[in-house]
């Protein structure tokens, strides 16, 4: 992205975002309600258009490019393509459906290999047994994982999670990442972006930060060098203590 702003209603979402992610990078982008974290990923996955500025993904500049072929090789995971998922279908078949774009199965043609990979995607995020169970019957944890899963089924070149841990229970939560933190150390995993609100939901493995506050940037760059006190405390308009356990950070008022 190169000075990128977003204008929607008279109001700016996105000021002047200066951005690029690399192929082998993971970023996780961290900010307060309404900063402008979905906005941003919303332009990451060719969902929506800058008001001015360019963004450019997978080297295919967005407006001189054919946006679903794009968008096809962008994994893209957010609470808003979760709600479309319906209730009723096969686990199974919620991943498999990624394959042609569709939320609900119905005429098209799946390949065995297509088969085999939804099958595949469900066993690496161990959710394999619920296959054949309706989606609407699963737990919060469940959805989220196969919600990556699906994500993951046409092997992007880019994955997009926005809050992925969001609503998960201690354990579900810690389970979520550290499976994330495995398919970042995967040399062969696409480049991923994470958008969270806390720290703690950083996975080991993650190599970049950027902070967003009311739609510009706080700060960006390399992981520890960027997600410091002072750059965690302007970015959420509190005084912020950072601790880093291991390789895993927590925040709490100073
Ligand atoms: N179409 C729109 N018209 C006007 N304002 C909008 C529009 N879409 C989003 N906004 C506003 O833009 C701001 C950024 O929204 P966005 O969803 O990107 O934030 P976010 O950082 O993802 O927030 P959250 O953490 O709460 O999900 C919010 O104040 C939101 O109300």
């Amino acid at each position: 992205m190169a000075g990128v702003t977003v204008r929607r209603g008279g109001q700016s979402l996105l000021r002047e975002i200066t951005w690029r992610v690399e192929h082998d990078q993971r970023w996780v982008v961290l900010g307060p309600n309404g900063a402008g974290k979905t906005t941003l990923l919303n332009l990451a996955a060719a969902r929506s258009h800058p008001t001015s500025g360019s963004v450019t993904i997978l080297g295919d500049r967005v407006g001189a490019t054919d946006l679903a072929v794009l968008r096809a090789r962008v994994g893209l995971s957010t609470v808003a393509l979760a709600d479309r998922l319906p209730a009723d279908e096969r686990v199974h078949d919620i991943v498999l459906t990624a394959a042609w774009s569709v939320v609900g199965r119905f005429r098209e043609g799946y390949d065995a290999v297509d088969e085999d990979r939804a099958c595949g995607l469900l066993a690496q995020l161990d959710v394999l047994d619920l296959a054949d169970r309706p989606y609407g019957t699963l737990s919060e944890g469940e959805r989220k994982r196969v919600q990556i899963a699906r994500a993951l089924m046409t092997d992007p070149e880019l994955l997009l999670l926005d809050e992925p841990a969001a609503g998960l229970d201690l354990a579900g939560r810690e389970q979520l990442v550290a499976r994330l933190a495995r398919l970042a150390a995967d040399p062969l995993a696409p480049a991923m972006v994470l958008v969270t609100h806390h720290v703690e939901e950083i996975p080991p493995g993650f190599t970049h930060a950027l902070l967003l506050r009311q739609g510009a940037v706080v700060a960006q760059g390399p992981l520890r060098a960027t997600l410091t006190d002072d750059a965690l405390s302007a970015t959420f308009g509190l005084p912020l203590r950072l601790d880093l356990a291991g390789d895993r950070f927590t925040a709490r008022a100073r």
